[in-house]
Formats: C-alpha cells, structure tokens, sequence
C-alpha cells in the first residue's frame, strides 16, 4: 500500500467547488449479443440499418435510441444522447430491468472520489438535488452542499440538504469488447469496452447556480482553492419560458468571475463531455473556454471540438486513426485559441497534459499525478466503484498497456519540435483493464484526479518558494 503514496501524498492541502451536474446513473450491463437482441426486439431491420445511417442527434423514439447505441457500439467510443423527456420514452426506459444504480453526472462521480481521497473541503453544487441523489452522495465530513438561508451560506451535507426537486435518472448501458450481432446481411462487433449514455433532459434542469445562492459565490470562491465546472452538454438552444442558451452560458460566465472575484488565483477546470448539438458544442467553447484555465476531455470530444472550430480534417484524422500526433494539434490550437493554461486528455491508451511552459510545476511533478490518475482509472475500471484508498491497490497493480513506451516516446519527440516549445507535453500510458465492471465515469475520475493532484502539488510548491 506504501507505493499508493509515491503517487499522492496527501490532497488534504485542498478545497474544490465542483458545479453543475448530478444524477442516478442506472447501469444495464449488455454482456451478451441476447442483451442487444432483446433491445432491437420486433424493430424492422431495414429501417433499423438506415436509422443507424442517419444517426439521429436527439433520442426522440426507441427506435432512435436502439440505432445510436449500435452506431456506438459499432465505433466503440464514448458517446452520450439526450433524450427528448416524452411521457412515452420516458416510460419506455422506465419500463427496462437495469443492474445497477449509482451516482452519476461529473459533479456526483467526483465528489464521492474526492471525499474518499481526503480533500478538506468539497463544495458540491447541482441546481436540482432530490432525495434519492441526496443518498447517493457519500456521507462524508469533508463534502457538503450550498444553500442559502435567510441571507446566509449554508453549507450542510448533501443528504440534509435535498429539496422537492425532479429525480434525474440517466440510463447507462455497458458493454464488452467483441459484442456481436448481425443485421441483415451485416455484422457490428464492438471494438472495445464502453458506455453509451441515454441523458435525460427535463425541461426544468436549468444549468446555473439559482439566483438566492448566487450572491454567495464570491465567498464560496475564497474557501476554495479551485474548482471543476461540468454539466454544459445540457444546456438547450431554448426553452419553453423562451430562456435561450446564451442566458445560461453568460450566467455561467458571471459565475467564474464571481467565484475569481476574491480569489484571483482560484483555478478552474471544465470537464467536457460528449456535445449532440453542433451549436451549442460551439457555443460552450466559445463562452466558457476563455474564461477557465484548463480543460478535460477525451479522444472523441477534442475531436468533435475540433470540428466545430472549423479543422475537420484533423478531427476526422483523430476520430479515425486516434494518432497521438494530431491529438497533440489539436490541443495546441485550442491552447491558443482560448488562451489555457492546459488541457489534459484522456484516451484508451495514455493521459496526456499539454500546458504552457514556465508555471512553477516541474514536469515530474506533472508526471507524478497523471501516474495518479492512471491508477484511479483502472482501479475504477476493475471495481465499478472505488470506495477506499485502500481499492487503489488494484489500480496500482495493472500493468500499463502494451504501447505505454512508443507513446511516450512520440510525445518526447513531439514536444522538442520548434512548434512546441512554448509548451510541456507529459504523456502517461494508461494501465488497461481488460473487462471493466463498467467504463462510466473514468474519464471524470481520471480528469478530477488530475486535476486535484496538480492543485495540491502547485500548493506545496508555493509554500516552498
Ligand atoms: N478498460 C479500461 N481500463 C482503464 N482505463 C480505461 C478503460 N476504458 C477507458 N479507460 C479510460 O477512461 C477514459 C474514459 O473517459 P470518458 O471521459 O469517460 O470517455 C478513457 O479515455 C481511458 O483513459
Ligand atoms: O450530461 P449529463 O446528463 O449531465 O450526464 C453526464 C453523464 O456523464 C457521466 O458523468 C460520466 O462521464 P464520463 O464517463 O465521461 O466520466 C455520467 O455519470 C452521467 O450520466
Ligand atoms: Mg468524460
């Protein structure tokens, strides 16, 4: 267990503000072709094959829902739809037997992480929490929830602080690698292990800190050293009352600079996450990116980024030969054009920062809590769940995979080209599990684990200096 701390010492030197997004993940494992078959159920095939073709962006039927998630099992990459909340769909997913329950949304998944790894202070913010997510946070001394009170911050724990909120239940399904089943005349076999995530989208989840607590964010702000902001991908084009996505992402704007306003050197990350809607993809990048000072994400959604940026070749090179090479461009274009201090990506293969050189962190340093992360991934991986540091054993013993030398020596290589060398490239192969429990939620756990890592380090560096 000693070697566990060679990684992480202690995060115990940091407080996090984590807003907007926490639901009920509900797992359904579909481990045999049965499993998929049982979906498809009486579709015809034809119109399944050309559904599939035509990718629908919004999960409106079942039968849309059926053809994303072959469509994703067929790529094997992370995807995430929103469905359209209909009394119909809604009952169609009701009426499925799923496996499991667990906390879900980034804001869910890393508060419980992070409350087990010590910090001192998690301040966890959804703008709806009912009863059953309340329970689902763990009930833990270092993780509370704002509310305001006659005037007053409130800071309790979340199971004392739910209010008469809808339920949000996103439906996960997993599977393996090798998954096969035939359609027609064609076969689709899943590439790898993932998720595909059905995301509910209540026409009241509003992504914004309620107006009430809003004055408070400045304090809130100066209790913490940083913060992880999440929960964007629901923002809609428009609402009903006639709101529109640009009230939310100017909102979320005013958040930052009031959570900055006392504390300048509070630092925030935002997790990003798999964006149906080309608009509003864009729209985040453009509001919300110059205004924090890192980024999360994985292979697909750089690429997807990328895309609405106007570079599709490089995006369509990415999502189709996963080269390190582009990854790193296209990191670098969204380093200068947002004017980031960095941005840490995910893959199968490797957890890569790209940040500007000249911060006060060395590049072990660096190394040394993306090793972190890498741990909390497999051990998430193997698990399903990490509940104690002590389930870090696990992560730690996986080996890494099979390209982790390769990818480190392209990103050496890469990072003494003339190009970069305003920059530090630090690349660290994952270590694979080869059949996950479940792949929901590492890439939360691994940016969160990061992130918080490269906190704490920057803390313990100052305070030396
Ligand atoms: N099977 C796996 N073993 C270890 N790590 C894994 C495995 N599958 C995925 N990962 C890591 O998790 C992220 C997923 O990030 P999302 O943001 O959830 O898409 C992936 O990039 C790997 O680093
Ligand atoms: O977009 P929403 O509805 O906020 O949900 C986000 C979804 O992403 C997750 O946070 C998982 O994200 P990752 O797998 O990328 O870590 C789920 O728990 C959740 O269902
Ligand atoms: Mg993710």
């Amino acid at each position: 267990m000693d070697e566990i701390y060679r990684h992480f010492e202690d995060f115990s030197n940091v407080s996090i503000f984590l807003a907007y997004n926490v639901n009920v993940d509900a797992l359904k494992y579909l481990k045999y072709p049965k499993d998929v078959y049982g979906l498809i159920g009486d579709f015809n095939e034809e119109e399944l094959i050309s559904k599939i073709e035509e990718y629908p962006r919004v999960i409106e039927n079942p039968l849309d829902f059926v053809s994303r998630l072959i469509h994703a099992m067929r790529s094997g990459k992370p995807v995430e739809v929103p469905i359209k909340n209909t009394p119909e769909l809604d009952s169609y997913f009701n009426s499925m037997v799923y496996d499991e329950e667990r906390i879900g949304g980034q804001v869910g998944i890393i508060s419980n992480l992070l409350s087990i790894l010590n910090l001192k202070k998690i301040i966890a913010y959804s703008p709806i929490l009912s009863k059953k997510q309340s329970q689902m946070f763990n009930n833990s001394e270092n993780l509370v929830f704002p509310t305001e009170f006659n005037g007053k911050l409130v800071l309790k724990k979340p199971i004392d602080s739910f209010g008469n909120d809808e339920l949000k239940i996103n439906r996960i399904f997993e599977y393996p690698e090798n998954l096969s089943i035939s359609l027609k005349n064609i076969t689709v076999t899943s590439k790898r292990a993932n998720r595909f995530i059905a995301a509910s989208r209540p026409e009241n989840l509003r992504i914004e800190v309620h107006e009430n607590l809003k004055s408070h964010l400045s304090k809130i702000g100066k209790m913490v050293d940083c913060a992880i902001l999440s929960g964007f991908q629901a923002i809609k084009q428009s609402y009903l009352d006639g709101k529109t996505s640009d009230y939310y992402l100017d909102n979320a704007i005013e958040d930052i600079k009031l959570l900055k306003s006392q504390n300048p050197d509070l630092k925030v990350h935002l997790e990003f996450a798999s964006i149906q809607d080309i608009i509003i993809r864009k729209k985040i990048a453009d509001y919300i990116l110059p205004h924090v000072d890192c980024i999360g994400m994985d292979e697909a959604e750089i690429a997807n980024i990328i895309n609405s940026l106007g570079y599709s070749e490089l995006s369509e090179g990415i999502l189709k030969n996963s080269r390190l090479e582009d990854v790193i461009k296209a990191s670098k274009i969204l380093l200068e054009q947002y004017n980031l201090d960095g941005v840490q990506i995910h893959t199968l293969y490797y957890i890569m920062y790209i940040c500007k050189k000249g911060g006060i962190l060395s590049e072990e340093s660096l190394e040394k809590t993306l090793e972190f992360a890498t741990i909390l991934a497999s051990t998430k991986a193997s698990l399903g769940e990490i509940n104690t540091t002590k389930d870090l054993e696990v992560g730690l013993n996986t080996p890494y995979n099979k390209h982790g030398n390769l990818l480190k020596e392209i990103a050496k290589n890469i990072s003494i080209q003339k190009e970069y060398e305003k920059y530090n490239i630090v690349l660290v192969p994952s270590r694979i599990v080869k059949n996950p429990k479940s792949t929901v939620g590492l890439g939360d756990t691994i940016s969160s684990g990061a992130f918080v890592g490269y906190i704490s380090e920057l803390k313990k560096a100052k305070s030396k200096n």
